[in-house]
């Protein structure tokens, strides 16, 4: 069952044309004529209950526009947005209800508050009842390992601190779904991995369904098997990552490091290319040779054994076609890069 059904989705914003020359801004500010700007344009897309989908896309492409429109903040020029049933600009009280926001370069936590008071205030706005209240709080303070500073004002917290408070608030009400905006944006190694291991928690655990938007591909591959990419308002690609890869990058490569004084003999296999090194049977051992196969058509185990029938190898190691590469592929073709 979907739990976020999003269709012909479309957000205009308008703003006044920029007039130059003498007294342009005079101008500008009495003259009422307006630009606007697709920043959705016309986006379809349906999320399930327990789903955890990256949604990526290169800067101005209109992510945190979806996001705002899903999370009820902004109303849609076109088209239908429903999430857990509500459609979430027409009913912004309910459907803030179903849902948790974690905005990475914003907070919604009181600035002068300690962590705590801040914490108890939201759990009180919400409605938390207070037993449930408590095992939250408890829960949040050992994964997110919020102890060390509950009492801290939220202005002196770092921003990896912060940030584990604002997951903890996010996530109080218990929300069914949870939209992050750029969570590890700015954290430390270890903050980092902190935050991705309590999402792949909640999600798996909680079954709390995750809409993840974020720059860092790290963050994708560690958490995401599906991902909706878009650019300039519009879908690219909606499905699995790894048949995206297959699709935009279909090759591995197998690297050979050969023992000194080995030479390259080749393999005989259909579907395998020397793509570096090797130059024939009987050269010099050129060190490193590098094999491109598709998967489909050879099979790993088959050439790693065809290498070691006629060669001494020091080294073997496969390189999978990494996702950043094929992203970018996508956007160059797309126009986007
Ligand atoms: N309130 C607004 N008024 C006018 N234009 C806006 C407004 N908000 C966003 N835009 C424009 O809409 C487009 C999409 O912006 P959006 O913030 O959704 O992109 P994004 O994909 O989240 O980008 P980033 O990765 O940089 O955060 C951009 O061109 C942006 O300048």
């Amino acid at each position: 069952m979907s739990l976020i059904e999003v269709a012909g989705l479309v957000k205009e914003f308008r703003r006044p044309k920029r007039i130059d020359g003498p007294l342009g801004a005079l101008r500008t500010l009495f003259t009422r004529q307006y630009v606007s700007k697709r920043a959705v344009d016309g986006i379809d897309f349906s999320v399930g209950e327990g789903e955890l989908v990256g949604y990526l896309g290169p800067n101005g492409a209109g992510k945190s526009t979806t996001v705002k429109m899903l999370a009820g903040i902004l109303r849609p020029t076109a088209g239908h947005v429903e999430v857990a049933g509500v459609v979430p600009w027409k009913e912004r009280e309910r459907n803030a209800r179903n849902i948790g926001v974690v905005f990475g370069q914003r907070s919604q936590l009181w600035w002068d508050l300690p962590l705590r008071d801040s914490l108890e205030t939201m759990g009180r706005l919400y409605g938390v009842e207070r037993a449930r209240y408590r095992r939250s709080i408890a829960h949040f303070t050992e994964v997110l390992m919020l102890g060390a500073f509950l009492d801290t004002p939220v202005r002196q917290l770092s921003l990896g601190q912060r940030m584990r408070g604002d997951l903890a608030a996010a996530m109080l009400s218990e929300p069914r779904v949870l939209f992050l905006d750029e969570p590890t944006v700015g954290l430390d190694v270890v903050a980092r991995e902190r935050m991705r291991e309590f999402i792949a928690v909640q999600n798996r655990a909680q079954g709390t369904t995750v809409v993840l938007t974020t720059h860092d591909l790290d963050d994708v591959e560690r958490l995401c098997s599906r991902i909706v990419l878009i650019d300039s308002g519009r879908v690219l690609y909606d499905g699995d990552v790894e048949k995206l890869k297959s699709r935009y990058a279909p090759h591995r490569q197998l690297v050979v490091q050969l023992a000194d004084g080995s030479p390259w003999q080749g393999v005989d296999l259909p579907g395998v290319e020397c793509v570096r090194g090797g130059a024939g049977p009987g050269s010099a051992g050129p060190g490193s040779v590098s094999l491109r196969f598709a998967p489909e058509d050879a099979r790993t185990p088959e050439i790693v054994a065809a290498v070691l029938a006629r060669h001494t190898v020091t080294d073997l190691s496969i390189i999978e076609p990494d996702l950043e590469g094929v992203i970018h592929r996508i956007y160059s073709e797309s126009g986007a890069a």
